[in-house]
Formats: C-alpha cells, sequence, structure tokens
C-alpha cells in the first residue's frame, strides 16, 4: 500500500483508479464515492482485520465507460498504472500516476463529442479589474488562444460560445464570476486557481510544452492573457506529467475582431443548441453538412464567432462559391473526406502517448485519403479562369483567377506521404485498439517479427504434430495437448485411458476427468514457441512504439493538414447546402445597410411542409428605415421573421450562403436579442426581471454598428408599465444606439412611434379572418396590423366556445370606450381610439403645472418641525384638496 499512499498523496482531490492486474482497484473514500456514483459493489480489503478498508473495482477494459461517468459528476481521476509487465519483475511492480483525467482534460475519442471542440477555460483576474485575461485550450487537439476580455458580459458571452467543461479562475472566484459561468456554462465545473507569480509566468508556459513558446506569445499577448494560458497549461501539465502538452502556439484571442453574440442571442437564435440543450432544431443543425469532426468542429466555431472584416467573409464566401460552381469537385473532395476521420486528435494522442494500434490504423486511413482530397480541389484551380460572377446584390462580377483560386485551395499540401507509406506498410487492415495483445503489425514489414511469428506458428504445427502422435503411440483416443494462461501447457488423459500413459510422462496435475501430464518433448516444444511469441509480441512493441514516436514528430504537418482539410470540408458542406436549400451568396460590405430579398429562415422553412415556407423582404438601413416595429396577430411569424434576420446575417459574416433570393449584409459588429418571456429560476428572478436585466445589457452594449432583436418587451409587467418601458427603450435606440433593431409587439400604441422621426417603420405580419378562423398569411406588409386576432387565435388553440364568446363582447365593449365588466374603465387601447387619453410619452418632463402651483407654495411654507402628527394628517388632506380633482 506505499505505493498506493504516494500515489494518493500526490492526487489527493482526484479518485485514484490503482491498477492492479486486469482490474483498477479504488480504496477509502474513493472507494465509497465510486461505488455510490458508478453502482458498483463496495468491498472491503483485509476483511476482518483491525486494517479492514473500503474497495470498489472496475475491470480495466471497461474503465474508460467509468471514467467518463465520474467525469460527469464533476470528479478527476488519477490513472495509476503498472509501469512493467508482472510476469517479468521480482517484488513489487513498479507504478506510476500515469494521466489524470478532469472533466476539462479528455482527450479519448471515445469519449469525446466528434464535432465539438473539448475546452478548458482559465480566467485570470489576478489585478482584480473588470479587464480578465482568458485563455482557452482544447488538449484533445492542442489548441491554445489567448487574449483579454473587456467586462464581465464579454466573459459569460464568451463562455457560452465555447461552452467548457471546467473553468479555472485565478485571483479568487468572485460571486459574480461564479453566478454568471454557472448560467453561461452550466457544464462546467468552476475550479479556484493556484496563485501564479509574474515572474513563474514564462518558465510555467515553457514548462508544459516541447518546445518554448512563452518568448513569442510575450510579444503579442499581455501580461494577464499569458497568465491565463500559464494557468491552463500547468493545470493540464500536472495531468499529463509523463509527456510535453501538444501545444505549439498560443493564439492571440481577440474578442472585437469577431460578431460578437450575445449569451442571451445565442440561446435565443437556437444556433448550436435549441431549448432542450441538443442540436436538434438549431441552426448548426441545419447547416453541418460537414463529413470530418475536425470540420464539424470549426464549423461550429464560426457559426458561434462570425467574422467582421469584410476581405476575410469574402475569401470565405469565395471557397463556397468555387465548391457552388464546381459540382463534381465538391462530390469528390467529400468522398475522400469522409474517409479522412479525426486526424487531428488523433496526431494528439500520439503526442500524448495515448495511441492505441487502431488510433495508428485511422490515421493511416486518413493520410492516405488525404491526396484524392488534394487531388479534388485541383479541379477547381484548374477550372478556376471560367468561374462565374458574384451573385447577390452588390452588382459586381469579378472573374476570379487561377493565381486567386491557387490561393484559396493552397498551392502545395503537404499529405505526409512517407508517412502514410510507412503506416501503410507496418499495420495490419484493422489493428486491434489493445497493444499489448499484438496482432497489428504485418510480419512482412520486419524480419526479426516475421522469424518470430514463422517460429511461433511453426511450434504450433508442432504442437499438433506431437499431440497426434502421442495419441497413436499410446493408443489413448482421448489425448489432448492443451494450453491455458494459468498452467500453460500440459497433456490431459481422460480417466479410462490413464493405463496407456508412457513412463517418460511426468503427472502435473490431478482434475475431475482425468489427470494431466508433461514431457521434455512437450516442455522443450512449449519453451520454444512461447518465447517466441513473447520475442515476437516485444518485437511488434517496439515497432509500435516507434511508429507513434515518428508520428508525433510529425504531429503539428498532420495538423497542418487537417486544418486545411477542415476548412475545405466546411466550405464544401456549406456549398451542398447552400445547393440543395437553394441559399445565395450575400455581398458583404461595411455599409449600413441590411436587404434581404425573399429571406427565409433556415431551421423553420425545413420544417415547414416543402414550398409552405412564406418568404420575406426587409430592408434595414441606418440611411433608410433602421427601426422596424413590427405587429401582428399572435402566431403570425413576427418571431420567425426577426430571428431569420439575425440569423441571415449570422451565416453570411460566418462565411455561408444564405437563404434567400439575394441579400447584403452591410457588416455587424453584435447582435443581440431579447426574445420571448423566460423565467429564470436559477437566477431567482421573475421573468420580467429577467427581461429587464437582458435588456438593460442590450441598451449598455449596442454601437451603431448593432442589429438589435426585441420581442415583445415588457410583456411581464402591467400594461402601462410595459408600454412606458418599451416607448422608451425604442426611443433610446433610435435616438441614443442608432442601430438597426426589429420591435415585435403586441402594443398597438406602439406604432405611433413611427411618428417620432424619419427611419421609424411600421410593417405587420398580415392574417385574415375568415369565418371566425383566423388564417396566417405570413407575408410583411407595410404599416401596422389593423387588428390583434387574439380570439381568434384563442380558438384555434381550443379555448372553449362559451369563454370565447364572452371574450368576444367585453373586447367589443372594451373597443367602444366602455368600463370593465366589473364598472371600471381598464384599456388603453379603447380610450386611445377615442382620443380621451393621448398618450404623450416623448413629450420632455414639463416644468410644474399650473395645477400643481398652489400645493407646491403650501408645501415651501410649511415649518415641519412645527408639526404634530394630528397637523401633518391635517396638512396632507388640505394638499390633496388643492389638488384639482
Ligand atoms: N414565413 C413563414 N412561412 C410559413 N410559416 C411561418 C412563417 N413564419 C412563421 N411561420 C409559422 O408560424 C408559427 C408562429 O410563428 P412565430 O412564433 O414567429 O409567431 P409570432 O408572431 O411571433 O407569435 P407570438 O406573437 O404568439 O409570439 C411558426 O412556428 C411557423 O411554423
Amino acid at each position: 500500500m506505499r505505493q498506493y499512499e504516494e500515489a494518493k498523496a500526490a492526487h489527493p482531490d482526484a479518485i485514484l483508479f490503482f491498477r492492479m492486474g486486469d482490474f483498477y482497484e479504488m480504496f477509502r473514500e474513493d472507494a465509497v464515492i465510486a461505488a455510490r456514483l458508478l453502482d458498483i459493489t463496495l468491498t472491503s480489503r483485509n476483511k476482518g482485520n483491525p486494517d479492514e478498508e473500503p474497495m470498489a473495482g472496475v475491470p480495466h477494459h471497461a474503465a474508460a465507460g467509468y471514467v467518463t461517468r465520474l467525469l460527469a459528476f464533476g470528479h478527476k481521476v488519477a490513472i495509476c498504472e503498472q509501469m512493467a509487465d508482472p510476469s517479468t519483475v521480482k517484488g513489487i511492480v513498479p507504478r506510476q500516476v500515469v494521466r489524470v483525467i478532469t472533466p476539462g482534460l479528455v482527450t479519448d475519442t471515445e469519449q469525446l463529442d466528434a464535432r465539438a471542440n473539448h475546452y478548458l477555460v482559465a480566467v485570470d483576474n489576478e489585478s482584480g479589474n473588470a479587464e480578465r485575461g482568458i485563455a482557452l485550450l482544447d488538449l484533445s487537439t492542442g489548441e491554445l488562444s489567448a487574449g483579454m476580455i473587456p467586462d464581465l458580459a464579454s466573459l459569460l458571452a464568451e463562455l457560452a460560445r465555447c461552452d467548457p467543461r471546467e473553468v479555472l479562475v485565478g485571483g479568487g472566484l468572485d460571486p459574480d464570476v461564479k453566478k454568471g459561468a454557472e448560467l453561461a456554462a452550466p457544464r462546467a465545473v468552476l475550479r479556484d486557481d493556484e496563485p501564479l507569480d509574474d515572474g513563474d509566468v514564462a518558465a510555467t508556459i515553457d514548462g508544459a510544452v516541447a518546445e518554448p513558446i512563452a518568448a513569442e506569445a510575450a510579444s503579442t499577448l499581455s501580461l494577464s492573457a499569458r497568465r491565463a494560458a500559464a494557468r491552463a497549461l500547468r493545470f493540464a501539465h500536472k495531468c499529463t506529467p509523463g509527456s510535453p502538452l501538444p501545444v505549439r502556439r498560443i493564439a492571440p484571442y481577440d474578442p472585437t475582431a469577431t460578431m460578437r453574440i450575445d449569451e442571451t442571442a445565442q440561446v435565443h437564435l437556437e444556433l448550436v443548441r435549441g431549448a432542450d440543450g441538443s442540436r436538434k432544431g438549431t441552426l448548426l443543425e441545419t447547416v453541418d453538412a460537414t463529413v470530418t469532426p475536425a470540420g464539424a468542429r470549426l464549423l461550429r466555431r464560426r457559426l458561434l464567432s462570425p467574422l467582421i472584416d469584410v476581405a476575410s467573409i469574402r475569401r470565405r464566401l469565395d471557397e463556397v462559391q468555387a465548391f457552388v460552381e464546381n459540382p463534381r469537385a465538391r462530390g469528390d473532395l467529400r468522398e475522400a473526406l469522409a474517409r479522412v476521420g479525426d486526424l487531428e486528435r488523433l496526431s494528439v494522442r500520439t503526442v500524448l502517448r495515448e495511441a492505441t494500434p487502431k488510433d495508428l490504423g485511422a490515421l493511416r486511413d486518413g493520410l492516405l485519403a488525404a491526396p484524392a482530397a488534394v487531388a479534388a480541389t485541383r479541379v477547381i484551380v484548374d477550372a478556376a479562369g471560367g468561374l462565374g460572377a458574384e451573385l447577390g446584390l452588390s452588382g459586381r462580377s469579378p472573374q476570379r483567377s487561377t493565381g486567386e483560386a491557387r490561393e484559396l485551395f493552397g498551392a502545395e499540401v503537404d499529405t505526409l506521404p512517407e508517412i502514410a507509406a510507412k503506416l501503410a506498410a507496418a499495420l495490419v487492415d484493422r489493428p486491434p485498439a489493445l497493444a499489448r495483445e499484438g496482432g497489428f503489425v504485418r510480419e512482412e514489414y520486419d524480419a526479426e517479427l516475421g522469424t518470430q511469428r514463422r517460429l511461433a506458428r511453426g511450434g504450433a504445427e508442432e504442437m499438433t504434430k506431437l499431440e497426434a502422435e502421442l495419441r497413436e503411440k499410446t493408443g489413448a483416443g482421448s489425448l489432448r495437448i492443451r494450453f491455458t494462461r494459468v498452467f500453460g501447457w500440459y497433456i490431459e488423459v481422460t480417466k479410462t485411458h490413464l493405463g496407456k500413459v508412457p513412463p517418460d510422462f511426468r503427472r502435473k496435475q490431478t482434475v475431475a476427468g482425468g489427470e494431466r501430464f508433461t514431457s521434455d518433448r512437450l516442455d522443450e516444444l512449449a519453451d520454444g514457441l512461447e518465447n517466441a511469441e513473447s520475442r515476437a509480441l516485444a518485437r511488434e512493441t517496439d515497432i509500435f512504439e516507434g511508429l507513434v514516436r515518428v508520428v508525433a514528430e510529425n504531429a503539428e504537418r498532420i495538423r497542418k493538414l487537417a486544418r486545411t482539410l477542415a476548412s475545405w470540408d466546411v466550405a464544401a458542406a456549406l456549398a451542398d447546402v447552400a445547393h440543395r436549400q437553394d441559399y445565395v451568396r450575400p455581398a458583404v460590405d461595411m455599409g449600413d445597410a441590411l436587404v434581404i430579398e425573399g429571406g427565409r429562415h433556415p431551421v423553420v422553412e425545413r420544417l415547414a411542409a416543402a414550398g409552405r415556407f412564406v418568404p420575406n423582404d426587409t430592408t434595414l438601413d441606418l440611411g433608410g428605415d433602421r427601426l422596424w416595429l413590427l405587429t401582428g396577430p399572435n402566431m403570425a411569424g413576427k418571431s420567425t421573421l426577426m430571428r431569420q434576420v439575425a440569423l441571415i446575417t449570422i451565416l453570411a459574416q460566418a462565411g455561408s450562403f444564405v437563404p434567400a433570393q439575394a441579400a447584403r449584409v452591410g457588416v455587424v459588429d453584435r447582435v443581440l436579442s431579447r426574445v420571448g418571456a423566460s423565467d429564470n429560476v436559477a437566477r431567482g428572478e421573475s421573468t420580467f426581471m429577467v427581461e429587464m436585466r437582458e435588456t438593460a445589457t442590450i441598451l449598455r452594449d449596442a454601437s451603431r454598428r448593432s442589429l438589435v432583436i426585441l420581442d415583445e418587451i415588457g410583456r411581464g409587467t402591467s400594461t402601462y408599465d410595459g408600454l412606458a418601458i418599451a416607448w422608451a427603450v425604442a426611443e433610446h435606440l433610435y435616438d441614443a444606439v442608432g442601430c438597426r433593431a426589429m420591435f415585435a409587439t403586441h402594443y398597438h400604441e406602439l406604432t405611433e412611434l413611427a411618428q417620432h422621426g424619419p427611419g421609424v417603420a411600421n410593417w405587420s405580419v398580415s392574417a385574415r379572418e375568415h369565418g371566425g378562423d383566423v388564417v396566417f398569411l405570413h407575408k410583411l406588409v407595410r404599416g401596422p396590423a389593423s387588428r390583434s386576432y387574439g380570439v381568434a387565435v384563442a380558438r384555434l388553440a381550443g379555448v372553449p366556445e362559451p369563454v370565447l364568446a364572452r371574450a368576444k363582447a367585453i373586447l367589443a365593449t372594451l373597443e367602444a370606450g366602455a368600463p370593465l365588466p366589473s364598472g371600471k374603465h381598464a384599456t388603453m387601447r379603447g380610450r386611445t381610439r377615442q382620443g380621451s387619453v393621448q398618450l404623450d410619452l416623448f413629450a420632455k418632463a414639463k416644468p410644474d403645472t399650473d395645477a400643481a402651483a398652489p400645493v407646491l407654495e403650501t408645501l415651501r411654507a410649511v415649518e415641519v418641525e412645527r408639526l404634530t402628527p394630528l397637523d401633518a394628517l391635517t396638512f396632507v388632506a388640505r394638499l390633496k384638496s388643492l389638488l384639482p380633482s
């Protein structure tokens, strides 16, 4: 247990999987926790003795599944392995913790979602400022980026975007970060990180990786960013003590270089996760036709951080267009890529010395498929002279030159032919997942291996021959030569034939049906055979380690290839979607307009029956209509329309074609949205509180270049408050922010805002009533909605007829300005229509009105300290009497 004590002392916060033969055993508290969480039997070690203690175990070959479950509960798992074959060691087998698996540091392809990155995030807040350093590490792909985050809202947007499994916070977990992070990154385990001295930053970074990267990082990154990177690397390095981390650079991460999609907008727009947390019904699911895991991950990242640099966006669109125009190249490429697999993650596994023969086999298949992918893109380069015109509204039609196409698709792509050839020559067609049983290297690959295998095979044949010989010689028909792992080779003779056993047989064991023997000849053959087998296995292990080393040395080349293939995969996939779903290339510029002709909602159009989705034109333009007031009955399609505008913008800036007949997108820096009312019980806040908080964020963060989408602001409170807030918010967006905004509302009074100034436009989504039922046309028309059809929609929803009839009657009287059934006046709408109360919300606050003047005068004159309580009451009554009734 000394070894156990040592390993546990080094990793007190992890559950220790202590390898003993074919099992990983857990002891004490670890065993108790694991038994409870994994539903495995809790036993005890040294039962009945004073040092009896709890123990639980899992078979080593099934460990991955158990580890995954423990990680899901937020635990760390330390894997302590036997470092030598127990049969070759005298005394205690040396053991060592080779890996600590934590929720954020998973590299086993079986445990990872192939189509999403798996991040550990480190936040450095030691300065205590709102501006923090942030680092994003995906150990499974070896990517690390770091930068500065200006404020808490940006931090939460970033956490929501990358959906980390673990967040390290240096400088103390302040309650705001903790609360925000728990909501923005619900799957993450939050950890307080240890202190870090500024002087240790460079050494910590370089100590964790194979080749120094700290100096280069210092030239591009701020100290806080590097501190965050050092925290992530320090943590990861402690978890993979045996090998340097597969990180080759710290990529600068600049949140201002990409469109920020607010945490709430990500949720409301259902970009990558739907309401139920899955991919179902999301934008990602609709446009993700990638065929490689790395391509899927890249597309996901691109959708969550669209670009704002026009040239880069056009470059991506050029790639997509090239594949739209070359369906054959697209098809060939996708066919080749489908065989490529996950080169990125597999190469990282070789660097971490975690690769299995199966992984090497997959790498081989991927590398062998790469040249066909390159050849497919060559077709595009060759056809480049004749590439067509840019579509969309820009009116330009640039002819792409061969040079540009060559630049797009890389003049030279290194497909590592020598590594592919080596792996192809060495490995069998389908290598097994476990290295220790051998059988994955081709016999022809290595002379020594060939010799030993032949000897082993020869030995096995000799055994068969010997068995036949002995049977014949002794006349014992039931004589068998057998092998078991524990017992080795033996000759078994059943009871009936024992009399025929020759004298040179030596008895080894008595079993139920007979006796087991050995002989000199059998021993000699068995030795030869075992020797040959173990030599063959040793040789194979050497070859395997050599191959892993060679691949690891070339990991950076493989990753470069993987990145190229991933970006082609994304372009070809988007082209495929564009082709199938009839998307067009958007024109993207730095203008102020967002012009969509015949736009469709990418997700809703797929769910609608074929041909039933109604396209709509929308133009938001800082020089024209920039604030849309959208009215229309429930279920008319207001939310759908607004989301469609946001999604088309996001798709365009992510570099995708868009679901429209034509589109021009003047770059948007942020998409901010507040859609629908949702309770946030976790935050302990009411619907209205959440709504106002989100609205506050929008008003604070929106810039002139932002796109703001507000759906039914103010609905969570009383009508007057709600309308007043909605009105003021719309005004602020118009006057102070001056951005492009869409505002859907059921407050018909709000449509009067159109008189506020140029650029405020009323639109409505039309519906028709037909025999008491409402028919949704889903078509946008200029002007406010004429009425709201609430009662008709209620009928659609199955509200009983008597209730509907009563509602209709009340509505009619209200609209005529009559009081409520209780006798009191209630609605704003009725009175406004009659003109009896005109809302004058735009009027600036007026100075004291004439009516209030006597009240104020009286108030000013009173000497408060001379009033008795009774006087005070009388005084209030007098004040009241001075006010006009
Ligand atoms: N352009 C369209 N073409 C066809 N069907 C549409 C269209 N727009 C919306 N729909 C359908 O109408 C349904 C209701 O749309 P949506 O939720 O956008 O309405 P809404 O006006 O926002 O309603 P509410 O005011 O009740 O929130 C959608 O689920 C969709 O199926």
